[in-house]
């Protein structure tokens, strides 16, 4: 039985290679249950591959990951009642509505229709996707496709979200929305961990953070301690290395 001492996750020692690449290598994470932990790195640095494995959906080559103590690749039925995941890329059923999305999936994770259909409507409503009604989930923008899959990972009451840029593509309006439905999800005890590229907003809504690059993790900890006395896009730029390009070549762009 999972119990409120275990992190939301632990990972040990995750690894993945595709072909002769090393994508993700020997990551050990840990995120404090209640915590809203900031995933970041630069783009190929792993994040989207660690989530994956850490969630139940991409099998790791090596190592392991807990959701409050369950583990992920042994209990993964168990694991996964415990977690609401919007992945990257967020494959849906593209020719169902919002509404039929919702109730299909609810159903399908055994809540009872009238709980469904009570979370749909709310959720809609809140995420500002009841206009769409009548809408196709194919003929979604990608930032309503954020929101759908978002309303997907929360129908169930998960203890855990884990959610691969939420932010991206959302308007600010929404985006402000999305804030605050994770804001109270911590404050209720829940546990969230996001991936951005967008250092100000991580900074905003996490009280926690891990820097992963080129597949390892080189900072991790209360968002205090990795970024120092710098803001966290510093810290950032010095843990990752910075490559400041776009000073030379490319003169064909300014010789006319
Ligand atoms: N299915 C795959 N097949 C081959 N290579 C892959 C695959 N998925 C990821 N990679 C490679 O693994 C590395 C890590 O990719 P990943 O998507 O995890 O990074 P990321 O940190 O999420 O990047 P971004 O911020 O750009 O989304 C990259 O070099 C990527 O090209």
């Amino acid at each position: 039985m999972p119990t409120n001492r275990e992190p939301a996750l632990r990972t040990t020692g995750l690894r993945k290679a595709f072909g002769d690449h090393v994508a993700v290598d020997d990551i050990h994470l840990t995120v404090p249950a209640g915590s809203f932990y900031g995933l970041v790195g630069p783009n190929g640095a792993g994040k989207t591959t660690t989530l994956a494995m850490a969630v139940g959906l991409l099998r790791p080559d090596a190592g392991s990951a807990e959701i409050f103590g369950v583990d992920v690749w042994r209990d993964t039925v168990q694991a996964k009642g415990l977690i609401g995941v919007l992945p990257d890329g967020n494959a849906m059923p593209e020719r169902l509505t919002g509404r039929e999305v919702l109730t299909y999936l609810g159903l399908l994770r055994g809540l009872q229709p009238a709980v469904v259909a009570e979370r749909t409507d709310e959720l809609l409503q809140i995420l500002e996707l009841d206009s769409a009604e009548r809408t196709l989930v194919i003929e979604y923008s990608t930032g309503m496709r954020k929101k759908i899959g978002l309303a997907v990972a929360l129908l169930h009451a998960p203890r855990l979200l884990v959610l691969d840029e939420p932010f991206e593509a959302v308007d600010p309006v929404s985006a402000a929305t999305i804030r605050t439905i994770l804001r109270r999800f911590t404050a209720n005890g829940g546990s969230v961990i996001i991936s951005s590229h967008v250092m100000a907003l991580v900074e905003q809504v996490c009280d926690h953070v891990g820097v992963i690059s080129d597949g390892r993790v080189v900072a991790a900890g209360p968002l205090a301690d990795v970024r120092g006395a710098a803001t966290l896009e510093d810290a950032f730029v010095d843990l990752v290395g910075a490559r400041a390009g776009g000073t030379e070549g490319l003169a064909w762009l300014t010789s006319s």
